[in-house]
């Protein structure tokens, strides 16, 4: 009769009770582990079948999970390859128990109990997470084999007994200890199971659930059901990244993409990765709708390894800014359970970031070349999205650059050349610059708007949050281009080009008009100048200067520009001299008079602004009702 006892050969006593507190707070993956085992003990004897060393019956391969709440065990059963009681003397207690002994060594480094689990091949050991005794009932497919039983208690001691199962395969028996009861919970096991094994390519029966069943006819002729009780399968064996794009159908992308995000929109298009060479990568991307907002939700991505869910904490193998994206990657190749520095330097994973960044470029590019309607339409979706990749990332930035698009004020969409040749003849000023012109806000700039669209200037809209950051890096992209916002500056001046208006205004009479609009202004924080503007631009213009606001705006998002932040708001107070007003003002010989037609084109110029507020608001109310 086979009957053996002994140790474990490990050197450390205390050495269970360390890892167990160490691995204890992700104790749920035990689930996982098992069940991972399980699937792959039966895809094992499926191989040996095929290689003809295994002559016997595979069967359907299959795995269960149940518990006993009476007598609190849960166990995991599958009609694998089994094992033989040398076997588990060499997998378990050698190969298993190995790795906490190098565990011993090392677990100073670890950081969560993922990181250690594979590294270690902890794998079964992650049983003793939540069972004060862990028992294992298999029988072995060799020819001859005898049923063996293992037990141990999570010490280094364990024992081997005959065993007691019939059928090829292996059943692990959890005896769960009193910290882990919550686990003997229907509901509870439901969750985990949802989580970890929705994919696995094995079936998991978990219980049983009620179905209704045709049968036949009653009395009445109308139809009848029946209750039949059927096994819960909980996954999807099949899931639709592991099938070919050509055997899918739009509908079963949304149905996958539904599955998933339950509460999601439907995406707007997805991406089939599949690859094999120089590394092993299967998924389906999504993009979601993101609108205009800058709150989208990162860790979307799933992340599988033969169809085993790992984490849905990609960063690092997925590049930042496609975050954004939803849906499921699958790679063998990925190390799932090292440390962050480790997985930054694989060089897998580095490549895997390239890939992905081609493949979504390269999508994008095909949407845009094939249905630029459609891509057009997307655009308020995408937009926000390919903008945050060019300016993270250069490899994108390299193929967006012919996809990306410029929304002007008409709704007009431009890629960056077609909208160099738009401008090229109006907005190049008399140093060769292209002058790109944008609003962020065209209610607020309607004034500065209309008066670039006097001259034929065309006027960009440029109001996500991201755009303040997408300017600068057009900027040093595009050549001999800059973008101003349209309120930067009077419009000559946006544009500086060889055709000035002539002063109307001699320097004397220039200078009374300056003292005049410094004295009826009366504040620090607006500088007056003397500008010559065609005569039908406004007789007074207030603007903030380009560079200081985008230094400001930078300090209000946090950009470590905080000298910036702390500055007074200076605004310039423009002059148009060629306007008739100011030489109404000249000529008007009462100095109350002359003040207070200054103060009204002033307070006119805050009103187009949205700057006039609050007493001066009432103030100018007040004299425009005198004055008229
Ligand atoms: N259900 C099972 N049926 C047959 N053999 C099993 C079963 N469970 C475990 N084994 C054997 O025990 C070995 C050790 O399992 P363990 O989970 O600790 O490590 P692993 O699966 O090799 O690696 P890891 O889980 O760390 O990825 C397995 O390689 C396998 O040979």
């Amino acid at each position: 009769m086979m009957q053996e006892k002994g140790t474990i050969s490990i050197h450390t006593e205390n050495i269970f009770p360390i890892i167990k507190k160490f691995l204890y707070s992700d104790n749920e993956i035990f689930l996982r582990e098992l069940v991972s085992n399980a699937v792959d003990a039966t895809q094992k004897i499926k191989r040996l079948a095929s290689l003809g060393q295994f002559g016997g019956e595979v069967g359907q391969p299959q795995v269960e999970v149940s518990f006993d709440k009476d007598a609190k065990t849960i166990t995991i059963s599958d009609n694998g390859i089994g094992m033989t009681a040398d076997e588990i003397k060499k997998y378990i207690n050698q190969i298993a128990f190995s790795g906490a002994t190098e565990f011993m060594e090392k677990f100073k480094e670890a950081n969560d109990a993922n990181e250690i689990i594979g590294r270690f091949g902890l794998g079964f050991y992650s049983a003793f997470m939540v069972a004060d005794q862990v028992e294992i009932q298999t029988l072995s497919y060799q020819d001859g084999a005898e049923p063996a039983r293992w037990i141990c208690d999570g010490s280094t001691e364990f024992e081997i007994t005959e065993g007691t199962r019939a059928a090829r395969g292996t059943d692990v028996i959890l005896h769960v200890n009193a910290e882990s009861e919550e686990f003997l919970d229907k509901f509870k096991l439901q969750g985990i199971l949802d989580k970890y094994a929705k994919f696995l390519p094995v079936p998991i029966k978990f219980g049983t659930k009620t179905e209704y069943e045709a049968d036949g006819e009653d009395a009445d002729g109308k139809e009848k059901t029946k209750e039949v009780e059927v096994d819960n399968i909980i996954n999807d064996t099949n899931p639709i990244w592991t099938k070919a794009p050509s055997e899918l159908k739009d509908e079963d992308y949304l149905n996958f993409y539904k599955e998933l995000y339950p509460f999601s929109e439907d995406p707007l298009f997805w991406i089939h990765l599949n690859v094999d060479y120089p590394f092993n990568l299967t998924g389906v991307l999504y993009f979601p709708k993101l609108k205009n907002d800058f709150e989208f939700q990162k860790n979307k991505i799933k992340l599988f390894s033969r169809q085993v869910f790992i984490t849905d904490e990609v960063k690092d193998i997925v590049p930042e800014f496609l975050m954004l994206l939803h849906g499921v990657i699958d790679s063998p190749d990925i190390p799932l359970n090292v440390s962050r520095s480790f997985l930054q330097a694989d060089s897998n994973v580095k490549k895997i970031n390239t890939y992905i960044t081609k493949k979504v470029a390269d999508k994008l590019g095909e949407l845009f070349k094939n249905d630029r309607a459609g891509y057009e339409e997307k655009w308020g979706d995408i937009g926000m999205f390919v903008k945050y990749g060019i300016i993270s990332e250069e490899k994108f930035y390299d193929k967006a650059k012919d996809f990306v698009l410029l929304t002007n004020a008409d709704k007009k969409n431009f890629t960056l050349n077609e909208y160099k040749d738009q401008v090229a003849a109006t907005q190049t000023d008399k140093d060769g610059q292209q002058v790109w012109l944008y609003t962020n806000n065209r209610d607020k700039q309607d004034a500065y708007i209309q008066s670039a669209n006097r001259k034929a200037y065309d006027v960009l809209v440029m109001d996500s949050p991201i755009d303040n950051h997408f300017i600068s890096h057009l900027e040093q992209k595009l050549e001999k281009t800059s973008l101003k916002r349209v309120d930067a500056d009077v419009i000559d001046k946006l544009i500086k080009k060889d055709d000035a208006p002539a002063h109307i205004l001699t320097e004397e009479q220039g200078g009374q008009v300056k003292i005049i609009f410094d004295s009826a202004i009366n504040k620090p924080a607006f500088k007056v100048e003397l500008e010559s503007l065609s005569p039908d631009e406004l007789p007074v213009t207030v603007t903030m200067d380009e560079w200081m606001r985008r230094m400001k705006d930078m300090a209000a998002m946090g950009g470590g520009m905080g000298f910036y932040g702390s500055m007074p708001d200076n605004y310039k107070v423009v002059v148009n001299g060629n306007h008739k007003l100011i030489s109404r003002i000249l000529q008007t010989e009462d100095e109350g008079e002359k003040s207070r037609l200054a103060k009204q084109a002033f307070d006119l110029a805050l009103l187009s602004q949205g700057l006039l507020t609050g007493s001066e608001l009432t103030e100018f109310v007040n004299r425009s009702v005198e004055m008229i």
